[in-house]
C-alpha cells in the first residue's frame, strides 16, 4: 500500500530496506555493539533520518537551508568559547573539542580549490595512483582540460602484493610508541597491486571515484603503519597555518584541567600546556566522499605521538560523525557536522576513541559553496580574495560531496625516529 506521506525517493528505500532484512534473523541487532548499532540506524535509508538525537551546534545566525537539523541540547556541551571563536566540548569523551563554523565562507572555498586541484597530484600519493597513471598536474587539471585525456590503468609491478581494490579497508593494528616505532619502520610494506580489471578512464569518471590523498608522512595502507622510507612531503602551509589556528585558539587546561574521567590520566609532561605554539602537523588524509559513502568505526593509532591534537576540517555536504570510547562497546555520541566545522581530538582518552562517519547527508550543501560569488564577510586576507569566476566545476563536484581534511602530528616535537635517547609524548 503505497504511503502518500512518503517521497518517492523515501519509498524506493523502504522497498529496499524490506528486501534486505526479509531473512534477517529475529533479534541480531541485539548482537551489534552499540557503535555498530548506531552505524546502522544513520546509514539506513529506511526510515527516514530521525536527527533529533544528534548534536548540532550550528547557530541561529547560520542556520542552514537545507532541510537537516539535529539539536543543540542533544548531548551534553561545555561552552569554552573565546571573544573570538565559538569552542564546545563534550566532557562524557575528555580531549574532543568542536569548533563550530570556524572557516569562512571564503576559507572553505579556498580549501577546496586546495584540496582538489593542488593537493590531490603528486607528489601526493591518492586511492587512485594504485589503479591508475594519473597525469603529473592531477586528475583535477585533466577533468578541466577540454581534451579530456584518457587515463590508463596501471600495469602490475613485480613485488606487488595482491591486495584487493577499493577503498579504505579497516584492519588492526599495532599502536605505534616511541619504543616500537623502530621495530613498525622496519616491517615490509609492499606496493598493494593494481586491478586486473581497470580500463582506460575519463577524468570524470575516475574523479567520484576520488577517495583520499596523502598529507606530509606517506600512509602505508596495507599495514596501516607510517612508511618512514618514503621521507615526507611538506605540509602545506596554508594546512598547517588553518591547524595551528584551530590549535591556539583553545585554552587547553579549560578541556584538560577540570577533566575527571580515570582513563584520561597519564599527561605526562603536560605538554598540552604549549600546544598553541608547538604543534607541528606533519600527516594526514584528505578524505573525499560522495553521499553514498561511509567511514567505519576506526581508532586512529599509527601516530607516535597519541595525544597531541588531530584536526578534523569538514567543507561541503553535512555528515554525521560518531565519536565512542576505547571500544566499541560505548555508545557513541553523533554529532552533525556542517561545512566548515573544525573538530579536534586530543589527549590520551579521545586520540584513542572509536569514530566513523555513517552518512554523508545529500542535499546539504551551503549555500555559499553553490556557483556564484562568494558571499564576503567583510575580513577577507589576501589569499582569501575569489579566484575570478573559476567556482562553477567545484561546486559541480560538491553537490555529491564532502571533504574531511584530517591532518595530525605523528611525532612528538624533537622526536628523532633514527635517534634513541628520545624524549616521550
Ligand atoms: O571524515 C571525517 O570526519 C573523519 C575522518 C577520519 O576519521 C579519518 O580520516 O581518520
Ligand atoms: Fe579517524
Amino acid at each position: 500500500m503505497p504511503d502518500a506521506s512518503l517521497s518517492k525517493e523515501e519509498r524506493k528505500a523502504r522497498k529496499r530496506h524490506f528486501k534486505s532484512t526479509k531473512n534477517r534473523p529475529a533479534h541480531i541487532d541485539d548482537t551489534w555493539s552499540p557503535f555498530r548499532a548506531a552505524e546502522k540506524k544513520y546509514k539506513a535509508r529506511y526510515p527516514p533520518l530521525d536527527l533529533s538525537d544528534v548534536l548540532d551546534l550550528s547557530s541561529d545566525a547560520e542556520a542552514h537551508d537545507y532541510t537537516w537539523h539535529g539539536r543543540p541540547d542533544a548531548v551534553h556541551v561545555h561552552d569554552i568559547s573565546t571573544t573570538d571563536t565559538r569552542i564546545v566540548t563534550v566532557p562524557s569523551i575528555p580531549g574532543l573539542v568542536v569548533l563550530p563554523s570556524f572557516l569562512s565562507p571564503q576559507k572553505q572555498r579556498a580549501l577546496v580549490r586546495w584540496a582538489l586541484r593542488d593537493h590531490a597530484r603528486p607528489p601526493n600519493e591518492t586511492n587512485l595512483d594504485t589503479h591508475y597513471v594519473l597525469p603529473s598536474d592531477g586528475l583535477w587539471t585533466a577533468h578541466l582540460s577540454p581534451s579530456h585525456p584518457l587515463i590508463d590503468p596501471r600495469p602490475p609491478p613485480p613485488d606487488a602484493e595482491p591486495t584487493p581494490a577499493g577503498p579504505r579497508t579497516l584492519i588492526a593494528n599495532t599502536p605505534a610508541t616511541v619504543t616500537n616505532v623502530s621495530e613498525i619502520a622496519a616491517l615490509p610494506k609492499p606496493p598493494t597491486a593494481p586491478a586486473t580489471t581497470a580500463s582506460p578512464a575519463s577524468p570524470d569518471v575516475l574523479l567520484p571515484r576520488l577517495r583520499w590523498a596523502n598529507i606530509g608522512w606517506f600512509y602505508h595502507w596495507g599495514t596501516k603503519q607510517y612508511d618512514f622510507t618514503r621521507g615526507k612531503v611538506a605540509v602545506d602551509p596554508r594546512i598547517k597555518q588553518v591547524c595551528r589556528q584551530a590549535v591556539a585558539s583553545v585554552d587547553w587546561s579549560a578541556v584538560f584541567g577540570a577533566s575527571t574521567m580515570e582513563n584520561d590520566k597519564g599527561w605526562g609532561d603536560d605538554d598540552w600546556r604549549q600546544w598553541g605554539d608547538t604543534y607541528e602537523p606533519d600527516a594526514g588524509i584528505v578524505n573525499f566522499y560522495q553521499t553514498k559513502d561511509t567511514l567505519m568505526a576506526h581508532v586512529d593509532r599509527s601516530e607516535v605521538c597519541a595525544t597531541s591534537p588531530l584536526v578534523s576540517i569538514s567543507i561541503g555536504n553535512a555528515a554525521i560523525f560518531l565519536i565512542g570510547g576505547q571500544t566499541r562497546d560505548e555508545p557513541p555520541v553523533p554529532i552533525l557536522l556542517h561545512s566548515g566545522d573544525v573538530v579536534m581530538m586530543a589527549g590520551p582518552y579521545c586520540r584513542r576513541a572509536y569514530h566513523g562517519v555513517p552518512r554523508i547527508l545529500a542535499n546539504s550543501l551551503p549555500r555559499h559553496l553553490v556557483d556564484g560569488p562568494c558571499p564576503q564577510d567583510g575580513n577577507i586576507d589576501d589569499d582569501e580574495v575569489e579566484e575570478e569566476n573559476d567556482w562553477a566545476p567545484y561546486a559541480a563536484y560538491l553537490r555529491n560531496a564532502r571533504i574531511n581534511v584530517n591532518v595530525r602530528q605523528v611525532f612528538p616535537r624533537g622526536f628523532d625516529p633514527s635517534k634513541e635517547d628520545n624524549h616521550t609524548c
